[in-house]
């Protein structure tokens, strides 16, 4: 079995764009500026927006976040928006998902500016996606594409099982996995909460990619001997045994699958610094795309 090292791998490409922020910055340019718009304080949100902060840090980026209340109305979160897509300092955003029940998310996505939708999340970014057009690919899907790319795994005709059909994993990574490129040209299976027989089609995946949010919902008997597994669960589960009272549980039940599997991904320290990573290279790609 060989460990998919999202830490390793997301190190690597951070250091390839810090590199490349360098020569930038060498040649008179400006440095990529990315702002974060976190609503209220949800514990995992404040968590993956730092992350991403820190990244942003780390790589030479400038990073601005955005603190507003969970008591924020739609129209002044909209206003907010308007604020960052007609900046000229600012190459990307996001703003952070879920957002408290008050405001429409659907909304908001469509607010903003496709330029500068580095999560890849407007429709007009998700239709150029499904089209094969430029545009910013989703970073949970874009990572999960590179760590199997960095990791040389054989892709073309291998039976590809996604399960979880979310507009920001499994629908996107469905369509990236039956692109005609390298990593792609799988044959794909998408399977959710409607899907019958779903042990009988887990057996037959080649590679397997799980984004349920259901803690160890996958087990050692429902996949073949050689499997390739991409877990992208991070659920948290409380844990008195660790400082921060809880631990990450992926969708994968790792001490069992690890043993029939020939690659599989770590939770946490597999999809989730890749999906940082990616961030960083949408919002590279959109400082580049202003100049051109
Ligand atoms: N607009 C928007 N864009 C997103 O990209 C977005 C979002 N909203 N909402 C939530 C999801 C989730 N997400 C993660 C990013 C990094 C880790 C990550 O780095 N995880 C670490 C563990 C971090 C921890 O300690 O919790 C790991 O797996 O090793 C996880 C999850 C981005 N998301």
């Amino acid at each position: 079995m060989i460990l998919l090292d999202g830490i390793k791998t997301s190190q690597e490409l951070r250091t390839e764009i810090a590199t490349e922020v360098n020569n930038i910055v060498q040649n008179g340019g400006k440095r990529p500026h990315l702002a974060a718009v976190l609503v209220g304080n949800n514990g995992a949100s404040v968590t993956y927006v730092n992350a991403k902060i820190k990244a942003c840090e780390e790589v030479g980026f400038t990073s601005t976040l955005i603190k507003l209340s969970d008591t924020i109305s739609e129209s002044e979160l909209l206003l907010e928006v308007e604020k960052l897509n007609s900046d000229p300092e600012i190459d990307g955003f996001i703003v952070q998902l879920p957002l408290p029940l008050q405001i429409d998310e659907k909304k908001i996505i469509l607010s903003i500016r496709p330029e500068k939708d580095v999560d890849g999340f407007h429709p007009e970014n998700v239709g150029r996606m499904a089209l094969g057009m430029p545009c910013f690919i989703p970073a949970t899907p874009a990572g999960i594409i590179e760590l199997l790319d960095r990791y040389n795994i054989e892709t073309g005709g291998k039976h590809c099982v996604v399960l979880g059909r979310s507009h920001i994993v499994g629908q996107p990574i469905s369509l990236l996995m039956a692109r005609n490129t390298y990593p792609g040209n799988s044959t794909v299976t998408l399977c959710h909460s409607h899907t019958r027989h779903l042990s009988e089609i887990v057996r037959t995946a080649d590679i397997l990619i799980a984004a349920v949010g259901r803690p160890n919902f996958v087990t050692a008997d429902m996949v073949k001997e050689g499997v390739v597994v991409i877990d992208v669960g991070i659920t948290r589960v409380v844990d008195k045994t660790k400082k921060s009272g809880y631990r990450i549980v992926g969708d994968v039940d790792f001490d069992s699958v690890s043993q029939k599997a020939a690659f599989i991904t770590p939770v946490p320290g597999g999809v989730g610094p890749m999906t940082i990573v990616s961030l960083l290279k949408n919002t590279l790609k959109a400082a580049r795309g202003k100049k051109a």
